[in-house]
């Protein structure tokens, strides 16, 4: 990790008519950092995520990543500046086959690709003749190998969410963003997803902002935590500081899962 602030947030507010479901976040995060979001159901982390993206656009404030202003412009544009996303429920295709999910995320990197014109504003680093290798290196990173010409459908549910962040790494990104990853696995896939991210992170340099409630997965994982609690940030530290953080301590009074962590 170095000093370097890959993503930037400032003063970044949502609303939604009557409901502030995000109130002046701030935060940043650095290259090679690993980061969480956390927060109670409905503090505004996923609302975050999709703002950060430009699924949805602010109602004040900023993005920047990489010294680039990225709020206001489309998803298209924001995974193009190197930021991809995963989202909560399976998004991939479930009739198509795990290797042709991941070509689909690859698809707008490749040069004289005929899906769309070309305008110039891809970052077209893929020759046509380099697309089965590609697709050969994201499945190895992913261990997908041996489901590659499987429907990614009737993949079980945990390979299923992989195939989330093989699709999200196909774009080739420099930052992950992960909106609970681990829910619905079991302890053995949470393990794996964790030695997943840790590779991804060491061995590929992407830095990574997860959205989780899996505090055991989140304190083990993350240098940083930022919390979220009614569109508010309430506090952000390493977490440690985060486990004695009295607000924390008790926005999550009673949640079971926290308190094992
Ligand atoms: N499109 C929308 N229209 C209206 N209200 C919304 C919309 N999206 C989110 N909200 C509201 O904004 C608040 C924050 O929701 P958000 O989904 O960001 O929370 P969250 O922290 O991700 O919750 P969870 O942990 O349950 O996923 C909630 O009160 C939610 O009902």
């Amino acid at each position: 990790m170095n000093n370097e602030t890959l993503l930037k947030v400032s003063g970044l507010s949502r609303q939604f008519g009557g409901l502030m479901a995000l109130r002046g976040l701030d935060f940043q995060v650095r290259r090679g950092e690993i980061v969480g979001l956390i927060g109670p159901n409905g503090a505004g982390k996923t609302t975050a995520f999709n703002v950060i993206t430009g699924t949805i656009p602010p109602s004040a404030g900023e993005v920047h990543y990489a010294g680039q202003r990225i709020s206001g412009l489309p998803p298209s544009r924001v995974v193009i500046a190197g930021l991809a996303r995963t989202f909560q429920a399976t998004s991939t295709y479930p009739k198509e086959s795990t290797a042709d999910n991941i070509y689909r995320g690859m698809l707008p990197r490749i040069r004289e690709s005929l899906v769309g014109p070309v305008t110039g504003r891809y970052h077209r680093d893929l020759a046509a003749s380099d697309v089965p290798a590609e697709i050969e290196r994201i499945l190895k990173i992913t261990d997908l190998e041996r489901w590659a010409r499987h429907e990614a459908g009737s993949l079980p549910y945990g390979l299923q969410k992989k195939l989330g962040i093989a699709v999200a790494l196909a774009t080739k990104p420099t930052m992950l963003l992960l909106d609970e990853p681990a829910a619905g696995l079991n302890h053995e896939e949470c393990n794996e997803l964790a030695r997943l991210l840790l590779r991804l992170r060491d061995d590929h340099g992407l830095t990574l902002l997860l959205v989780e409630h899996h505090m055991a997965l989140v304190m083990s994982l993350c240098q940083r935590i930022v919390v979220l609690v009614q569109g508010e940030k309430i506090a952000e530290g390493t977490p440690d500081e985060i486990r004695q953080h009295p607000a924390v301590i008790e926005a999550y009074l009673g949640a079971p899962d926290y308190a094992h962590a």
